[in-house]
């Protein structure tokens, strides 16, 4: 830990406080400190909460020189002295903090306990009966308070011993109260799975302070569900034994190998007791993601085993075919009219293609088709229909290309931000057909989800590109679908999209049948491959969009797309760079500084987590249309409002962190989305995490024009990594064990499954993990 300072002092005044996060700004009159100070007055800034006048204060931390504000002390903790004499003692039990002691029974608690009631009452509540003529509901609430405020304050000392700062202590406090440091010195690893932000690298440090040994079972048994962890938030449904064993001994042991490895297993055995783990055939695979595989299998089992009676003529579909293709001007090839057809004929289907072939259009047809066939007499009505996607963005596109309402994966499923969605097993949706676009997003635990929610005798039309990245969440859905052949699958080859002078689409599909040109094919159209170091990208980028708006677009129609946040051509410095051009500073533009950046009217922003209550998901993009000062604003808080497609919503400081700057975004944010002009690095420092479908949905995003800046060798070599980042998934062999192609799953040694009850595999969701 970096060189700390202390600061002993009583509060002038407080500048700024977050009641929600505990974020406090507080400027202090400076009565010792190991600083040399040129004034008494010193200006503080942590996770504490509000200061109280009167009470001696230490904290401790590091200075900081604020660009604006000059120095600072950034605490790392604090301590609030308790008063010295009985006098100011009973002037602090009877403030505002105790709710219902007033000065007389303050003076009474101090009587009989003396100066040293407080600490007396916290080790041992029953103190307080000595105090006579208290009533119990008093003194409940005075414990109670007095836990609050000094409970915090004496935890957040003690952590601070073992390098757990302000903000985490806060949350550590939330969830064992007075139990955390109890629960630290039993067993820190208990942490990392209850306290979002408590890493086990955190807990092994402060478990090596203790003295706990490596091979603790507390230690190791936390290690394997990390490992599990890590790999679920690299994608993976599953870890092999052998894989956990050996990143195992990378994390315990340092790559040594454990002596022991039936102790591994018997810690092993005692996760899959406790439920926390299921074995099956060698892979270990945290419960929910388990359940979810085993979910999507049966439902999906559930749904094809009822096939579709459909009853309509050739020379009706053909005439129908013939309205729709009239309507938009077109031919149906003879791929997209089998796919219609296939759609019609089948409960569940798959259609999948590149860019451009006509997966909308067919979708299209099928709505069309389905609605005349099947509901002569009936007029068209959007419940019957449900259109989703998994973002909204994508629900947008969908909306428009159908003139159907389609809407967000999470909000057709009814989320409120808890678990459990409305719509479930239990209560299921209701309509006659559900077609999901992007499906490639989907990961396994919201298919489980959506699939759970579909009543059997609903027909289900999944839509995607099979090349592009699979979901950020655990599982390759689509793919292992398309894989398990058990599922319907119309795959559309022929490219429709402005057939003879689009390159884009045209580099796709080389790209997907990895026919690259050696060199780069230089100017085209609608794409251009400049070539440019990491160290001239930005530059080259500042240009192009220069040229673009000085044609006439719009920060909405340029969108550049990186794969890394840091680095200098990564996502941050992009935005500075190109905040300058898009939105730059003017004197009556109103901005706000939040840490690295800064949100001024006009720019361009993008939402980072899903906030179902506020009806925006992570990957929407919108405009900063206001920027309120705390003093003017009715919240007492700096706001920003934001345009997202015309639906309006307020930020306070405390939710800036779900926004950032969106001239550039990362790929995996773009998909589902497309861009008149998407302009692409691909420069060296990206190297590490270009492979082939990343590229594919970035160069894919493009709708109109496409700019590569960057290197042509570079490119050729990411797309050449294809299967680098294969997803551990057991889908397709559980779909198959369903459909009774093999019994390789049937028997197997998932143990301890059916003492688990039904609520308990249903409260877990992945995200709480990641
Ligand atoms: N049979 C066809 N004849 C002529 N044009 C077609 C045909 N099918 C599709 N198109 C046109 O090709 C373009 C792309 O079609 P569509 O949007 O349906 O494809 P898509 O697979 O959904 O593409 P993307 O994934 O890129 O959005 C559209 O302009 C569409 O009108």
């Amino acid at each position: 830990m970096a060189e700390q300072y202390f600061v002993k002092g009583q509060l002038n005044q407080m500048i700024f406080q977050n009641q929600q996060t505990q974020f406090s700004i507080a400027s202090i009159s400076v009565e010792d400190t190991d600083l040399e100070l040129d004034e008494q007055e010193l200006v503080v800034k942590g996770h504490f909460p509000a200061l109280t006048h009167g009470n001696d204060y230490i904290f401790y931390g590091q200075m900081q020189t604020h660009p604006k504000f000059g120095e600072q002390l950034s605490v790392f903790t604090y301590e609030k002295e308790l008063p010295k004499t009985e006098d100011s003692l009973v002037k602090y039990l009877s403030s505002d903090l105790f709710y219902g002691i007033g000065q007389k029974t303050a003076k009474k608690i101090v009587d009989t306990l003396g100066i040293n009631a407080v600490d007396d009452i916290l080790r041992d509540e029953s103190k307080l009966d000595e105090v006579i003529g208290v009533k119990s509901e008093t003194k409940k609430q005075f414990i109670a308070d007095l836990r609050l405020h000094q409970g915090f304050e004496q935890v957040t000392v003690e952590l601070a011993k073992y390098g757990v700062g302000l903000q985490l202590a806060r949350k550590l406090y939330e969830a064992y109260a007075e139990r955390t440091i109890q629960q630290l010195q039993d067993n820190p690893y208990d942490f990392v799975f209850h306290v979002d932000g408590f890493g086990f690298q955190r807990a092994d440090e402060i478990a090596q302070f203790l003295g706990i040994k490596d091979d603790h079972p507390t230690r190791v048994q936390a290690g394997i569900l990390h490992v599990l962890d890590e790999e679920a938030s690299n994608g993976h449904v599953y870890t092999e034994l052998a894989h956990l064993i050996e990143r195992l001994n990378q994390l315990l042991f340092q790559g040594q190998t454990i002596e022991d490895e039936e102790s591994l297993l018997d810690h092993l055995n005692h996760l899959v007791e406790e439920s926390l783990v299921v074995l099956e055939n060698q892979r270990l695979y945290l419960p929910q993601l388990y359940f979810a595989e085993e979910g999507v299998a049966s439902q999906l089992t559930r749904l094809l085993e009822t096939e579709e009676e459909t009853s309509y003529d050739e020379s009706e579909l053909l005439a129908t075919i013939g309205e729709i293709e009239e309507q938009e001007g077109i031919a149906y090839g003879e791929e997209q009219y089998e796919a219609v057809k296939k759609a019609l004929d089948h409960k569940v289907m798959l259609l999948t293609g590149g860019p451009g072939t006509g997966k909308t259009t067919v979708v299209k047809g099928i709505l069309h088709c389905y609605e005349t066939l099947f509901q002569k007499n009936k007029p068209k009505r959007q419940s019957d229909f449900i259109l989703a996607a998994p973002t909204g963005r994508a629900a947008k596109r969908l909306t428009e290309s159908t003139g159907l309402k389609a809407k967000t994966i999470h909000s057709l499923l009814g989320w409120s931000g808890e678990e459990e969605f409305e719509f479930n097993g239990s209560n299921q949706l209701s309509g006659k057909m559900i077609i999901v676009d992007e499906f490639s997003m989907v990961d396994i635990w919201l298919a489980n989800r959506l699939l759970k929610a579909v009543p059997t005798d609903m027909k289900v039309i999944f839509v995607g590109d099979e090349d592009q990245l699979p979901s950020v969440g655990p599982g390759q859905v689509l793919a292992d679908l398309l894989t398990s052949e058990a599922v319907p699958v119309c795959r559309l080859q022929e490219i429709y999209r402005q057939k003879n002078d689009s390159y884009i689409v045209k580099l796709a599909h080389d790209i997907k049948h990895d026919q690259l040109p050696e060199q780069s094919v230089g100017k085209k159209a609608d794409f251009n491959f400049i070539d440019t170091s990491s160290d001239h990208a930005i530059d080259t980028i500042e240009q192009i969009v220069t040229k673009a708006l000085d044609k006439g677009y719009t920060m909405r129609d340029i969108q550049v797309l990186a794969p890394m946040y840091r680095t200098k051509v990564g996502i941050h410095e992009l935005n500075q760079s190109l905040q300058h051009i898009f939105n730059p500073k003017m004197e009556k533009k109103r901005e706000i500084e939040h840490f690295q950046s800064i949100f001024r009217t006009g720019d361009k922003v993008i939402q980072l987590v899903n906030q179902p209550e506020k009806d925006v998901f992570n990957g929407d993009i919108g405009e900063i249309i206001a920027v309120k000062y705390a003093k003017e604003a009715e919240s007492k808080k700096d706001e920003l409002i934001i345009d997202f497609e015309g639906l309006e919503v307020s930020y306070t400081r405390q939710d800036f962190n779900q926004i950032m700057l969106a001239y550039a975004i990362s790929i995996h944010k773009s998909q589902g989305s497309e861009f008149p002009i998407v302009i692409l690095p691909i420069v060296r420092p990206f190297k590490r995490m270009l492979v082939k479908n990343l590229i594919y949905t970035a160069v894919t995003r493009g709708k109109s024009s496409l700019i590569i800046c960057g290197h042509y060798d570079i490119f050729l070599e990411g797309l050449q990594k294809g299967d680098a980042f294969k997803r551990q998934t057991t889908l397709v062999e559980r779909i198959h064990a369903f459909h009774g192609t093999t019994t390789e799953l049937v028997s197997t040694d998932a143990t301890n499954l059916d003492h688990m009850e039904v609520d308990e595999k249903e409260e877990f969701s992945p995200y709480d993990f990641m």
